[in-house]
């Protein structure tokens, strides 16, 4: 596996891996890779010819007092398991490749960007479009993966996509990977490395409430109640406190009082300093 460092590295080894024609599947991080991230990984190869991978902690993303500075940074070990899993090229850009001197453009995606964690994070969508955005013209992949662990995340970069024109019409060319879950239900997440070995046990009580809400979702009545069940549950398991937790339309993010036969249930709750989101169909 090539790492690129320099955008002038990276352009050079991505038209050696096009050749002649092949396809390149494009799969962005922040590293501290998981096996949720290796499941992307795995996705991309079995999709394109060649897998380029990126590992940037985007400092545009994270709002004043967030967890950029303490956020986990091993790119030794990630180069290792991304070479394992048969990834051809690790996009790893020096800051100033992304965003240089004089760096003056921001990406603003209305619409799906508004509540839910682009209400708790002012800035954080634009953040992620705009770096999202860099990516795809500095790599100009053909298709990219992204985990639906950050649905409204994937719900906003498909509308980049299609309103940017960064993709070609007609290609499914932004994919959704289902959320990749511990033995508990717990989401993979490289914020789990925060938790202390107490607070990882309490936080298995998230899925497990969120499963209990979606139990009486299904049945069609008002969200109102279920919702109201599951912020006491999670106080009483050992959260500090529940960000949101919204029924919404998967698609558009529209919010439901009750289930439209295409709910989604979102949840943002904190444990001790650490932010965990999760979400899940009501089917
Ligand atoms: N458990 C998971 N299942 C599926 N995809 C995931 C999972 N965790 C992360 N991803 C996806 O991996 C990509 C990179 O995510 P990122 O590097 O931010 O990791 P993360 O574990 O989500 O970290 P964070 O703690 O910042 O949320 C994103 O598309 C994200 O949705
Ligand atoms: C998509 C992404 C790599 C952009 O920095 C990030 O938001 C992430 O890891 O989900
Ligand atoms: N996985 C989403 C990136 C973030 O929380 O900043």
């Amino acid at each position: 596996m090539q790492t690129a460092r320099e955008l002038e590295v990276l352009r050079k080894a991505v038209d050696a891996l096009r050749g002649d024609g092949a396809t390149i599947a494009l799969v962005p991080t922040m590293g501290a890779l998981h096996e949720g991230h290796l499941t992307l990984m795995r996705e991309a190869r079995r999709t394109a010819d060649h897998v380029v991978a990126s590992i940037f902690v985007n400092p545009r993303q994270f709002g004043e007092g967030e967890d950029f500075d303490a956020y986990p940074r091993q790119l030794a070990r990630d180069s290792e398991l991304l070479e394992k899993e048969g990834v051809a090229l690790l996009w790893a850009p020096q800051p100033q490749e992304v965003y240089p001197q004089g760096y003056a453009t921001n990406i603003s995606v209305a619409g799906v960007s508004e509540g839910l964690c682009g209400g708790d994070r002012p800035g954080h969508f634009d953040g992620v479009a705009t770096v999202v955005c860099k990516l795809f013209n500095q790599v100009r992949p053909d298709i990219a993966f992204f985990g639906e662990k950050d649905w409204q995340q994937l719900a906003v970069i498909r509308r980049m996509a299609r309103d940017l024109d960064l993709t070609q019409p007609h290609v499914d060319a932004i994919r959704g990977v289902p959320i990749v879950r511990e033995k508990d239900g717990l989401a993979m997440s490289s914020r789990n490395a925060y938790l202390s070995r107490e607070q990882r046990e309490q936080a298995g009580a998230l899925p497990r409430a969120m499963r209990d809400a979606i139990a009486v979702l299904s049945e069609g009545g008002e969200a109102e109640r279920p919702l109201g069940n599951l912020r006491e549950v999670l106080q009483v398991s050992g959260f500090d406190s529940v960000d949101y937790a919204e029924l919404r339309d998967a698609d558009s993010l529209e919010p439901l009082e009750k289930d439209n036969g295409n709910a989604r249930l979102f949840v943002a709750a904190r444990i001790g300093g650490t932010r965990l989101i999760d979400n899940m169909a009501v089917e």
